[in-house]
């Protein structure tokens, strides 16, 4: 039976060692919590750490873990204390943690850092690796393992691999201050499917790969070499059900102890009301922020003194960090601050809790508090506001929520906060206590509603639905792949036939595209291949292209070769002098230069190529995001000019060309065979300009595409290297 693996830094179950002797803990976070449930089917096996380094185990003890571990159906990557200082407090927790939460300042870039992360996302694929067998499925987590999709696809291509990252994905003007982009970036797109909590944290992705990679990017499908990644956005949920019944059921059960302190507290004043705020100890949930907009509130509407408390549990988090341990001190101030300042015999305005509490207990807070108060200044979803709007058997109860965090998107019933600005959160939270009961109960019907439907369960089913349909995306739209049995039925072709054509593209076919054209030249390796190639007195070797004819003239002039440029408009066969296919005029170019060059100046990066009878804008070099707008303007523009003078705009790969409607490589490899009777035709190109001579060949023609693209060839490979390799064969 095919398996699910699901990776992740964390294991469902935590293991300590306390008096010596093995400790079991659920883990905390969302990642944890959220995944349980889909852990749960029985069918997947869960790969993660356990929470002890190497040092920490005996051989006896290594035993007892893993005993512990497959019960729970999961398996534990070993790593030493070295890897846990670099990899998890290091570069998981100092570099990325911060970059990605907008902590520009927290951020360290270090080298040692990457090492080790390097070698520990190595570590979980070598474990993953001992599990994978054929038609499994492999779902992988959060931003300690960026590099692992990556890995494991490299060793095992025909895995269906899911990524989800949890945290923020920020911004590019952010992401691209990251000394090691590139390699991250790269070891995401291992997966078939990439997603994201919100649309906002895919279209900062999209738009990295776009710049930094300069990938394709079609809607939210990345062509990357021969495969298509999709990327979309899973907001995840809760088990909203576990929340829901344990709050009604919450209500005849015996009272816990924290529960009979909650209640005398809420008994000790007529008004009293209680405002909740619980999170990991993490800078990026603006826990200070809170405890000031609360002082703010209590100095701007002092009515409120001995009325309201605000219970703050703060659970312990990555304690080694140094910015963890200061975010700790300045919360313990400013709390002793505050309660010092406000405090009255019968009444402490802040009670604080910093450690974890088991789920019973905070199933009491959530139902015990009015207002729950979730603020944080960056968060990748918040599953505590969630989880507080399902304990709300009534639909009583107000929830005031910071719009930095990915919940925010999709709870728009909440009191939408921006945590920095007091003024308003002040006022928000008097609003949230005087509520009418019908309005509290309008916006909790709303919120309930989603969570209900999109639950945790339904999270996990959409991504894995859409993950195994990543499967079928490559068939639908592209050509076969030129594989070894195809390729001997055409070497077969090829050397029984009399009269051969290779039509060959040049640009991005038989070289590499360069940011300048001119630098696209051909190398002593490629002169060597075409010299050959066309040395066989059987073979016709043509190079067609957009390129100008005098560009030709200056590589090829006096090879053997025949050469057809500007798309079509100029042959030259050996030995002969350049002749016109096509009767052209160029008076139009005066008109339409003067409209490319407002583009140009509008567009940085972006160039005009002037052709004897076409003018080429190119935008390689440009910000892709404002390219892809200005090609809209520039098309919309053009066709409304050209339409009367038998123009028309090519889209080529990051250019756009203005020419002549009667020119196109289509029409020039036509007239090539009506002068000559060939057995066998291979043509090779990589553009939308090359499709014009794929649909028009015979369909003997062995008619190939360079790159994972939308085409009418017949087969495909994946790029110029693999060109020169198809080609080499011919040779044999
Ligand atoms: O494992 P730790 O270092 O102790 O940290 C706990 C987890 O924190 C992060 O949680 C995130 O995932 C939640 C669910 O998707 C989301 O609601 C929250 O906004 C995120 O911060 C982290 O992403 C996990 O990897 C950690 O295990
Ligand atoms: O003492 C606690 C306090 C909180 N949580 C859980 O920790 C998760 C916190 O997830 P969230 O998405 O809010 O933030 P994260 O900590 O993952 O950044 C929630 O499911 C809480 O129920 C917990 O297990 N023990």
């Amino acid at each position: 039976m095919n398996k699910t693996i699901i990776v992740s830094n964390r294991l469902p179950l935590q293991i300590k060692i306390e008096n010596d002797q093995l400790e079991v803990t659920p883990s905390v976070g969302g990642l944890a919590t959220g995944l349980k449930s889909v852990h749960n089917d029985g069918k997947s096996l869960w790969i993660g750490w356990s929470g002890l380094t190497e040092e920490e185990l005996s051989e006896a003890r290594s035993k007892e873990v893993k005993k512990l571990v497959t019960a729970a159906k999961c398996d534990s990557v070993s790593l030493t204390q070295d890897d846990l200082e670099n990899f998890y407090y290091g570069f998981s927790n100092r570099t990325l943690w911060p970059l990605f939460h907008y902590f520009m300042e927290y951020t360290e870039f270090d080298n040692d850092y990457w090492e080790s992360y390097k070698a520990v996302n190595q570590k979980f694929a070598d474990k993953v690796l001992e599990h994978l067998e054929d038609g499994d499925t492999v779902w992988v987590h959060d931003y300690q393992l960026l590099l692992l999709p990556k890995l494991i696809k490299e060793k095992m291509p025909n895995t269906t691999i899911g990524f989800f990252l949890h945290i923020p994905y920020p911004s590019y003007e952010i992401f691209r201050t990251f000394p090691w982009r590139e390699e991250l970036l790269h070891g995401m797109l291992g997966a078939d499917l990439i997603g994201f909590h919100t649309y906002d944290y895919e279209r900062h992705f999209l738009s990295s790969v776009k710049r930094i990679l300069r990938l394709e990017v079609n809607f939210n499908e990345v062509t990357y070499h021969d495969r298509i990644v999709k990327v979309d956005s899973f907001p995840m949920g809760i088990d909203y059900d576990k929340f829901h019944d344990s709050a009604s059921k919450h209500k005849t059960d015996k009272k816990s102890e924290l529960q009979q302190r909650l209640d005398d507290h809420i008994q000790s004043g007529s008004d009293a009301k209680m405002i909740l705020s619980i999170d990991r100890m993490d800078y990026t949930k603006g826990i200070p922020n809170r405890i000031r907009a609360f002082e703010y509130f209590l100095n701007k509407y002092p009515e409120y003194k001995e009325k309201v408390r605000l219970i703050m549990l703060a659970v312990p988090s990555r304690s080694n960090v140094p910015q963890y341990q200061k975010l700790k001190r300045d919360t313990d101030e400013l709390v002793g601050r505050i309660n010092g300042q406000f405090s009255t015999v019968s009444w402490t305005p802040i009670w604080y809790f910093y450690r974890s509490m088991p789920f019973e207990n905070l199933i009491d807070l959530y139902t015990s508090s009015h207002v729950a108060m979730i603020t944080p200044v960056r968060d990748g979803m918040n599953l505590v506001a969630k989880e507080y709007v399902a304990t709300r058997t009534e639909q009583d109860g107000v929830l005031i929520l910071s719009e930095m965090a990915g919940a925010s998107k999709e709870m728009n019933e909440s009191m939408l906060i921006n945590p920095n600005n007091f003024e308003h959160i002040a006022d928000t939270i008097k609003y949230a206590l005087e509520m009418p009961l019908e309005e509290q109960k309008s916006r909790m019907k709303i919120l309930q509603k989603r969570l209900k439907r999109y639950t945790v369960e339904k999270w996990a089913e959409e991504f894995m639905k859409s993950l195994h349909a990543t499967k079928h995306l490559g068939a639908v739209i592209v050509a076969n792949r030129l594989e070894k049995e195809i390729e001997n039925n055409m070497l077969t072709e090829f050397n029984s036939a009399e009269r051969r054509l290779f039509l060959l593209d040049y640009d991005g076919t038989l070289v590499a595209f360069k940011d300048n054209p001119i630098e696209a030249s051909p190398d002593e390796q490629l002169y060597q291949l075409l010299d050959t190639l066309s040395a066989n007195n059987k073979n016709d070797v043509v190079l067609i292209s957009g390129r100008d004819r005098e560009t030709f003239t200056h590589w090829f002039a006096n090879k053997e070769y025949t050469l057809i440029t500007d798309h079509g408009v100029w042959l030259k066969e050996e030995g002969k002098d350049w002749e016109a296919l096509e009767r052209l005029k160029n008076g139009w170019m005066e008109n339409i230069k003067p409209i490319l060059e407002t583009f140009v100046d509008r567009t940085p990066g972006t160039f005009i190529e002037e052709k004897k009878y076409s003018l080429a804008w190119h935008y390689r070099k440009a910000d892709p995001e404002l390219a892809q707008i200005r090609t809209i303007e520039i098309d919309t523009v053009l066709t409304s000019l050209i339409s009367n003078n038998d123009l028309s705009v090519l889209k080529g790969n990051k250019v756009i060309e203005i020419k002549s409607s009667s020119v196109n490589k289509g029409r020039a490899s036509s007239r090539l065979l009506a002068n000559n009777d060939y057995d066998f035709i291979f043509c090779i190109g990589d553009d939308w300009t090359d499709e014009y001579m794929f649909q028009e060949l015979p369909k003997s023609a062995y008619t190939v595409k360079v790159g994972f693209k939308k085409t009418s060839a017949k087969y495909y490979v994946k790029d110029t290297d693999e060109v020169r390799e198809v080609l080499h064969k011919f040779m044999a």
